[in-house]
């Protein structure tokens, strides 16, 4: 769907100062060498097993950002419903989908994204974009009625990532030496969750255009569902981008901007993109949690000291700093830097 009518269409998706560097075949890139990590083993009750996973957790924070989370106690069947019910919403008759349509200064809602440049690309995708925690949060008229049952499931997952996130946070505290709770307890009153369901529609022109153009996510931490079959994400690690493999089951999860700030750069936010497929449509569901919108949010106390100075500022609405940035083809994290 797309906001500007008039506009020259693949131009919109090309600009073409912007999309230069594409790679000419992304199926050459290298596959990420994945760190995995076995949630469950994280909460083993033997130390030197959940040490062990502790010290591939830590690895994976600070070189990739980003690893696959299995074993972290959603059901199969729970992930299949949530992909599926996502499925049928975007092949809805565009009448019915509109009815969830988003308003242009807003990001919720149904709809592309925003772009305030015009020499930045849109990108090859359909989102819907929905606050789904806490609860009193929550903008009914955006969330679909149909399917019927999209409402429940969304809720069900929801509150299963909320649980996964508070496992992963805990540990993350603990990879730093510090106390389980430091870093939730900077959430203020409660995590904020919000759902990005992303549908890449099959593209004719995937060497001119992105499905997903560079960027790193505003949250803490991103848990995301991939296609269950169609790859398309990639990760930059050291200047060279990754292709993420898809393991059956597993969450990718990455690191995001508020948490690179929180730990003082410890933490890297993952650089990520998706490239567009010509032969298949794609789907995935990217949950990003952070800490409570009115909680300002810095380096975390504990970890600035006289050899480790803040190198991020303390602010407010991380969220809304982000909205400014990205339509605009810059990174926000950059406007951070002390
Ligand atoms: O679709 C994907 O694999 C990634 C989506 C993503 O990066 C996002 O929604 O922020
Ligand atoms: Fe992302």
């Amino acid at each position: 769907i797309l906001e500007t009518a008039g506009e020259d269409v693949l131009e919109m998706f090309t600009r073409e100062s912007g999309n230069r560097n594409l790679a000419a075949d992304p199926s050459a890139l290298p596959w990420m060498d994945c760190p995995v990590i076995d949630m469950s083993l994280l909460l083993s009750s033997s130390e030197g097993e959940a040490a062990e996973e502790l010290r591939k957790l830590h690895y994976a924070l600070v070189s990739w950002g980003s690893f696959q989370l299995i074993n972290h106690g959603i059901m199969e069947s729970l992930l299949n419903k949530i992909r599926e019910n996502s499925k049928e919403f975007f092949v809805l008759p565009v009448e019915e989908r509109m009815k969830y349509l988003r308003a242009p200064n807003d990001p919720e809602g149904y709809g592309n994204d925003t772009v305030l440049s015009r020499n930045v690309p849109h990108n090859w995708n359909d989102r819907l974009y929905l606050n789904v925690y806490p609860e009193d949060r929550r903008r009914l008229v955006f969330w679909p009625q149909n399917p019927s049952d999209f409402r429940g499931t969304l809720h069900e997952f929801t509150m299963k990532v909320k649980e996964v996130n508070e496992t992963i946070v805990q540990a993350m505290a603990r990879c730093l030496g510090l106390e389980d709770n430091s870093f939730l307890e900077e959430y203020g009153e409660s995590v904020t969750i919000q759902a990005r369901i992303n549908h890449y529609p099959k593209c004719p022109f995937p060497e001119l255009v992105r499905a997903s153009r560079t960027h790193s996510d505003a949250s803490a931490m991103t848990f995301l569902l991939q296609d269950k079959q169609v790859e398309g994400l990639q990760v930059l690690k050291d200047d060279n981008w990754f292709k993420v493999p898809i393991i059956p089951n597993a969450l990718f999860v990455n690191v995001g901007d508020q948490m690179e700030i929180m730990s003082n750069g410890i933490f890297k936010s993952a650089v990520h993109r998706v490239v567009a497929n010509s032969e298949k449509e794609r789907l995935s569901v990217a949950m990003f949690c952070s800490p409570c919108s009115e909680m300002e949010i810095g380096p975390f106390k504990k970890l600035v000291n006289e050899n480790q100075p803040p190198l991020y500022k303390t602010i407010k609405q991380y969220g809304q700093i982000f909205f400014q940035y990205h339509p605009k083809g810059e990174r926000p994290i950059t406007s951070m830097k002390i």
